[in-house]
């Protein structure tokens, strides 16, 4: 067990703006290092706009966002975080072994680190399952098999923190319960921070800490323990359903002062 205090990542009056939209609405929130972070809430909400804010590739982005202790976007966090987008990023016309050779030659460049770089690709083949079908065309790999690639690269790096944009969609249950005992290993055993978006509510229940969203708003950031005890039901879902209507109840009562001052 690694024992590793502090926050990952702090965030004050985050705010994000896409096109003419806010999407991102002053948010304060930490991410403690060398746990789960679950980032959940409904499509379009802003979990993947907040994932690019904290790796640094969003545009429009104020307030003050702090990770692993730089401003995020420094250059020196970029080989400290491992980033997998949604969509997989991998070279179809490589095998798996391959795609996987590229990314540490470009991550450990130098003859001298030979050795470390096979050892890292063995090591994420593992991590993700992947071993036995090292060989196999990254273009003949299904769905869920390829976006495994996607996150054996990032784990090449050893990175501090991990930002995992909806890593389990399309898996089936089986591969969705060894992935999550994955990043619960990476956490407790390499203590790496993770933080991983979701919308499948039932996952909320394996993470350390959640961050509940709607509408670019933060709804709760809180343990699931917390989430449950405090709306008295037995489930994450059932707690984040009471605090989405408690929001749109308020939303509604707020719209009708507006009406009415008018
Ligand atoms: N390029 C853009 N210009 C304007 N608005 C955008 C742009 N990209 C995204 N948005 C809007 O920003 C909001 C947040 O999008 P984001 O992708 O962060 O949501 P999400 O919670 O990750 O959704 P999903 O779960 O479907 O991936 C959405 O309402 C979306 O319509």
């Amino acid at each position: 067990m690694v024992n590793i205090t502090g926050h990952a990542i702090e965030a004050h009056a985050l705010t994000a703006v896409r096109g003419r939209r806010t999407v991102l609405r002053d948010l304060d929130f930490t991410v403690p290092r060398g746990q789960v972070t679950g980032l959940l809430g409904p499509s379009g909400c802003g979990k993947s706009t907040l994932m690019r804010a904290v790796v640094g590739t969003q545009a429009q982005v104020t307030g003050t966002l702090t990770v692993l202790g730089r401003p995020a976007g420094d250059a020196s966090l970029r080989a400290r975080i491992g980033y997998v987008t949604q969509a997989p990023s991998v070279y179809d016309d490589l095998t798996v072994r391959q795609n996987l050779d590229y990314f540490a030659a470009v991550l450990l460049p130098g003859r001298h680190r030979r050795d470390t770089r096979a050892e890292a690709v063995t090591r994420a083949l593992s991590d993700v399952d992947l071993t036995s079908h090292a060989d196999a065309l990254a273009g003949n790999l299904s769905g869920g098999q390829r976006s495994r690639v996607s996150l054996a690269v990032a784990l090449l790096g050893t990175p501090e923190l991990l930002v995992l944009d909806e890593p389990t969609v399309g898996l089936d249950p089986v591969l969705r319960r060894d992935l999550w005992d994955l990043f619960h290993r990476l956490a407790d055993e390499r203590g790496v921070t993770l933080l991983v978006s979701s919308h499948v509510m039932d996952e909320a229940e394996r993470c350390h800490r959640l961050l509940l969203m709607r509408a670019g708003e933060l709804l709760a950031d809180d343990t699931p323990e917390a989430l449950r005890r405090r709306n008295d039901t037995p489930t994450v879902e059932g707690a984040f359903l009471r605090l989405v209507d408690a929001a749109t109840a308020a939303d509604a009562t707020a719209d009708t002062l507006q009406e009415t001052r008018r």
